[in-house]
């Protein structure tokens, strides 16, 4: 039983590692790889994933695969599995793959806009207006995903009122849904709550959520705090997978393995089994050939290990 009053008693946890954990990856993995990746998360537990990214092969190489691996994957009833779609050009191959939500996403700063998706936001914008209206016609769930909302790598401090404008920009294409994301991992927590608050002003807090890279070792500090003022989704990557391949030195997502060891410990239920989010750390790092980035994911391993 979760005790705290101020805390949500039950979290949406978005689990991401088989798009923005893997599409920074240099070295292809197979899509067999990814395929067995997402079944296990699936069988995990996690209501949602990020399994594709339907962007160009040129840009994101690594994410070429993305209509393979969605035809491969055995979907679990009561999963939505998700992919990025910059463009019409992505969501016609996201609605061919067959998923249920498409991700549009865009910046709050110009520079990383021109950088990630070579255009402007107000170009984004008009760019994800089809792709919203396709979404609404064909029954997809639609989310955006703002990225740069905490600072930008290009342009440092990003303005409260930039994040604000681009939030209400989403929620008028009719997002379902709204990513506030901290790309370059600089949030601390008191910041975190004001841009969420800010956030708020301009979109339900319920339908928002918080995707925060781990590079200055602050995710599992600014999901709390989201968490103190009502924010209940949250974005993380198995094995603390990513990067993102236009913010250099930007490191993984928060990892899977340690945001539900502090769920469950909090008493917030997820509905995912940490034990198999574990073992699909340890088998992607593998493939991989390195150590899983999550401290309980390898204290929970060495443990069973003996
Ligand atoms: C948006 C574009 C396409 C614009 O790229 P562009 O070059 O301006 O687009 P274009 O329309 O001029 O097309 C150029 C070429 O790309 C092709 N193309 C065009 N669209 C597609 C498509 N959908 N799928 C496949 N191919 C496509 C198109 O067919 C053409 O091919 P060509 O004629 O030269 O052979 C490009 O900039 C791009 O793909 N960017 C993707 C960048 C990306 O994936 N970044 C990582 C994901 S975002 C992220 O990680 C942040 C997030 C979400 O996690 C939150 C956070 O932490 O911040």
């Amino acid at each position: 039983m979760n005790s705290q009053p101020n805390l949500p008693r039950k979290v949406k946890i978005v689990e991401v590692g088989p798009r923005d954990g893997l599409q920074n990856e240099k070295e292809n993995v197979p899509a067999p790889v990814k395929i067995e990746l997402v079944d296990r998360l699936s069988r995990a537990g996690f209501a949602n994933i990020e399994a594709a990214s339907f962007v160009s092969p040129k840009w994101v190489p690594q994410m070429a695969t993305s209509s393979e691996v969605m035809a491969g994957i055995a979907r679990r009833p009561g999963t939505l599995y998700s992919a990025l779609t910059p463009n019409m050009q992505g969501f016609e191959a996201a609605l061919a793959a067959g998923a249920g939500e498409v991700v549009i996403f865009g910046a709050a700063s110009e520079a990383f806009s021109q950088r990630n998706i070579n255009c402007s936001i107000a170009e984004s914008i008009a760019r994800f207006e089809p792709v919203a209206k396709a979404a609404k016609a064909n029954g997809l769930r639609l989310r955006a995903s703002i990225s740069t909302a905490f600072g930008c790598p290009y342009q440092g401090e990003v303005p409260l009122d930039a994040v604000a404008d681009v939030v209400a920009r989403m929620r008028d294409l009719g997002c379902d849904e709204i990513d506030i994301a901290d790309t370059i991992g600089v949030s601390t927590p008191r910041k975190t709550q004001a841009v969420m608050l800010r956030a708020a002003q301009k979109f339900p807090l319920e339908r928002l959520s918080g995707h925060f890279h781990d590079t200055y070792g602050q995710a599992l500090a600014n999901i709390y705090a989201s968490m103190e003022v009502g924010v209940a989704i949250f974005h993380s990557s198995v094995a603390g997978l990513g990067g993102c391949p236009y913010a250099k030195g930007a490191t993984g997502n928060v990892a899977s393995e340690d945001v539900l060891y502090m769920m469950h410990g909090l008493g917030i239920e997820t509905g995912v089994d940490l034990d198999q989010v574990v073992d699909a750390g340890q088998f992607i790092s593998q493939h991989l050939g390195r150590k899983a980035v999550s401290r309980a994911g390898n204290a929970i391993a060495a443990k069973r290990a003996g």
